[in-house]
This record gives C-alpha cells, structure tokens and sequence, in this order.
C-alpha cells in the first residue's frame, strides 16, 4: 500500500475504519473482541493495524469471521451469474474476476464497507517506474515482478468475460466499454489493483498449509498456487501488519469460522502482528510493498544460472548446447537462479548452500572427460563443495556484485539522509519512500555477497591442496547431503 489513499474517499480515515468495524460486527456470526481495536498508523506508513486495547493472554480469540462473510468465488453471488465455471480460471483470476465485480456493483455489493477500507494504490514493484526499479540495481527481484506476464494472463482470462457481460461489469470512468485501447487500460488498471490486494491480503482459505512461497513465481501466481483450491479476502484478518517475528497472532481455520487467536501473551497498546512468513525483503517489497529491518535476517543473493555458466566458461545456458545441464534439468534439478542466504556462522559454508546450487557448481566443474562420464552414464555428478566449486562461486558473487553500482558504504549515507529527512517532516511518500526502501534491500543483498565472498576467500585462502578448513572445503562427509541422485 503506498499512502492512505483508499477506495473511495481518503479523507475520512477514521469514519470508514468504524464504519467497517459497525458493518462487520453486524453480520450474523462475526464476533470481535471488545479488547482490541482498528488503529491508524499512517505515522508508522502502515496503513491500519488491529491494536490491544487491554492485555491479551496467550490462547484468546480476537475475532471470528465465518466462511460466508469472505470475499471469495465461492461466496459471491457473480457464480451464479455466469455461464462460466470460474474455478477453471484458478485461484487467482477467478478472485480477480470476482473482487472486479463486487467492486463495480458499489454500494450494492455485499463487500461495499469493506472495500471502503482496502487501498487502491500501492507500493508493491508492480507499480514502480522504471527510474524507481533502477534503484534496485542488480536486485534479482526486478526479473520477478512478472508485469507482462500477468497482463497476458488478465486478457486472455478475464477480459472476455468483462467484454461478453456488460450488465455484470459496467464501465467505469465515463468509457462506454472495455473495448479499445482505453477500456483495455482501464480493465488492467482494476485486475492489477486486485491482484495487487489480494497478492498483499487474500488468504489461501482450504490450503493454509500451502501458503509457501516457490520459484517459478511470474506475475501474481505461482504454479503451485495456481494448482490450490482456493483464495478468499477475509476482512479485519487482513488488517493485521506482520513485522518478521513479531507475529503474535495466527488465523486458525475452523470448520465453519476462521478465528483469530493470540498465540503470545499481548500487552495493551502493542500491535496485534500476523505471520507473513520469512521473506526476504526484495521478495516483501515486491509482494507487500514495505520494509522494515526485522526481515533483514532472511535476506538472499539470487544467482541465475546464466551468470553461473558464463563464469564456468559455458557459451550459454542452453540445454541444447549444454548437454551436462540436461543431465540436471531432466531430474528437476535445474533453475533458472539459486537464492543464497546470509552465511550463518553455525554452519559450514557448505551447508548454508541450496543443495542444488552445490550439484550445479560441481557440475559445472567437472572437466570435458569427467563430464563424458557422466553422460555416458546418464547420471548428474555427485555434489562436492570443493576448491573449484568455491572459485566458481565466488567469481560468479564478484560478477553480480558489478551489477550495483554504488558500495554500502555510499548507500548507508544516503539512508542516513533520508532517515533524517523522515525524522524531522515525518514519514516519506511516493518516489522517497520507494527509493528509501530500495536502498535498504540492496544493501542487504550486498552484505549477503560480502558475507559470502569473505567466507569464500577465508576457504580458498587457506584450504590449499586437499586440507580440510572450518568452512567445509574438502569436507567428504557432508557432501552427501546434497547427493540428490
Ligand atoms: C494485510 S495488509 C495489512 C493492513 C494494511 N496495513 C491496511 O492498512 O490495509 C498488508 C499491507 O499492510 C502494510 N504493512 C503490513 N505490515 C507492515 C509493517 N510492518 N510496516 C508497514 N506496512 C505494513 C503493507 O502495505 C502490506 O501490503
């Protein structure tokens, strides 16, 4: 969310904040407890946020909102409206396609008080400018918004049902149809601000347990979310703000209900946190649209594949000219990118890499003869952390450091200015607060890269011929945990 501008009319933050809280507590079975309350922390730039207003024990319920009141395909009357089967559009379009409806019937929708209190603009990547993603620099992120992607996939899914049904979805902003350059736009701009709300607010309501973020993600959806049953906005569930690991409250899906529950003790004024999971913050910004240092712990480097295989001296990444990439793709363990967390001092560097990054660096380390054998055998290497693995690796950390250009030392600087313009005037907005943000996740990319390159030089440094060091190299015994053949 990227300001306080919400649907309808900004100005009255509070009204519709109790107005939503009147018209929620009104329908048959909600329950909300007299201890909490709807804050404004557009101080914070945090939108709304659930508050104690007394201590909580660990345990309590603080609200049930039964299945019939989420904003879901299953509940809206459009299923029953259209020829259509909605599921088969999958979780995400047919919500779209759903959240567009309910939006266009105004007041007449079920959902009306509850848009009124959702945001229309946001700060999630999909809606930087270029200039503003520049600041990301080599940020892997930017390849991930997946824009074009979930444009294609709005056209080809929801703008014909749009077009054929006219009564169902009428035109907004005085344009006689969805037709055209300008209905095409104005169609977008609505099935981005649904997907944007409900990339940053919908709960995976049959499948919780599925919630899990995957590679592969493009646009709004990923695979395995495309292959969930279902996704439903659950209003005041997702007025909570998460804060990394300061969640003190879980939504426990009931058979009838869903119910908000302590799951720590809660002292009056604190917020009342949800769990958005340990995202890294490229992943928060682009999912969210917001930062804060707590998720500093889970950022990553992504490495893609192309840079690995030019650093390993391959002409490209292609399975066809790569016939040792196949041997990997072909058992599912080939990506386009690895992500890589800040190194851990618990662990051996080894161990702090994904499995199959170490089985790509071995294999693409073997020699031309090594490699002859593996083929031969129609079987992927088994997976070292050698000398030559870790001199892949950390040319390949040094290359995609080059891709930002400017040192942590020069970013910390213009944090500092920017911090210090936000304690005197307040919280930044738009271009200030985007470019504040990007800077803090590049800065967590490049001390992961530091981290890694010092382990890496620590290790080749020292482990010179077949000597075993602190960090792993040579080590024999862990490199069966990352056998995967
Ligand atoms: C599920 S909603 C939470 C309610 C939201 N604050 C609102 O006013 O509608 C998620 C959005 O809240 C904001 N948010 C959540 N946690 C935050 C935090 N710790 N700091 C700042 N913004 C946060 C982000 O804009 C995010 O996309």
């Amino acid at each position: 969310m990227s300001s306080s501008t919400h649907f309808f009319n900004s100005d009255h933050f509070q009204r519709q904040s109790d107005e939503f809280a009147s018209w929620l507590v009104s329908l048959p079975g909600v329950m909300v407890n007299y201890k909490i309350r709807i804050a404004d922390l557009r101080a914070n730039a945090a939108g709304r946020g659930v508050v104690a207003q007394t201590d909580i024990v660990e345990g309590e319920e603080l609200f049930t909102i039964p299945r019939d009141c989420v904003l879901s395909t299953h509940n809206s009357k459009l299923r029953g409206l259209l020829s259509h089967d909605l599921e088969e559009l999958g979780p995400w379009l047919s919500l779209m396609l759903v959240m567009i409806y309910e939006y266009l019937q105004g007041a007449n929708s079920a959902w009306a008080p509850y848009f009124k209190v959702l945001p229309q603009d946001f700060d999630t990547l999909m809606f930087w400018s270029p200039s503003e993603l520049q600041e990301l620099q080599g940020s892997a992120v930017v390849e991930k918004i997946g824009k074009e992607g979930a444009e294609a996939s709005i056209l080809e899914g929801i703008a014909p049902i749009v077009r054929s049904h006219p009564s169902l979805f009428p035109p907004i902003d005085g344009l006689a149809s969805y037709d055209g350059d300008a209905g095409t736009q104005a169609l977008l701009n609505l099935a981005h601000t649904m997907g944007s709300l409900i990339m940053a607010y919908a709960f995976d309501i049959e499948k919780p347990e599925n919630e899990e973020e995957e590679d592969g993600e493009d646009g709004y959806m990923t695979d395995d979310e495309e292959e969930q049953s279902s996704k439903g906005m659950v209003p005041l569930a997702d007025m909570l703000n998460a804060d990394a690991d300061r969640n003190n409250a879980r939504l426990f899906q009931e058979e009838t209900s869903l119910v908000m529950k302590a799951i720590k003790n809660i002292r009056a004024g604190e917020e009342i946190f949800n769990d958005y999971g340990e995202i890294p913050r490229a992943d928060l910004l682009r999912r969210y649209g917001y930062v804060t240092n707590n998720y500093a712990p889970f950022d990553v480097i992504e490495i893609s594949l192309d840079l690995l295989c030019s650093c390993a001296g391959l002409r490209d990444s292609d399975l066809e000219n790569q016939p040792r990439l196949r041997l990997l793709y072909d058992r599912d363990l080939l990506d386009d990118g690895y992500d890589i967390p800040r190194p851990s001092q618990d662990h051996t560097l080894a161990d702090n890499l994904p499995e199959e990054l170490v089985l790509l660096l071995t294999t693409l380390t073997l020699s031309p003869e090594q490699s002859a054998d593996q083929q031969q055998k129609q079987k992927p290497p088994r997976p070292n952390f050698n000398r030559a693995e870790a001199t892949l690796l950390r040319d390949a950390i040094q290359r995609n450091y080059g891709r930002y250009s400017t040192t942590i030392a020069q970013d910390q600087e213009l944090l500092a200015q920017l911090n210090h313009s936000e304690a005197s005037s307040g919280p930044l907005a738009g271009s200030a607060r985007r470019l504040k943000m990007a800077i803090q996740v590049r800065i967590g990319e490049k001390e992961v890269m530091e981290h890694l390159g010092s382990r890496l030089r620590e290790l080749l440094g020292t482990s010179s011929s077949s000597k075993r060091t602190a960090s792993g190299a040579g080590d024999d015994s862990r490199r069966t945990k990352a056998q995967r053949t």
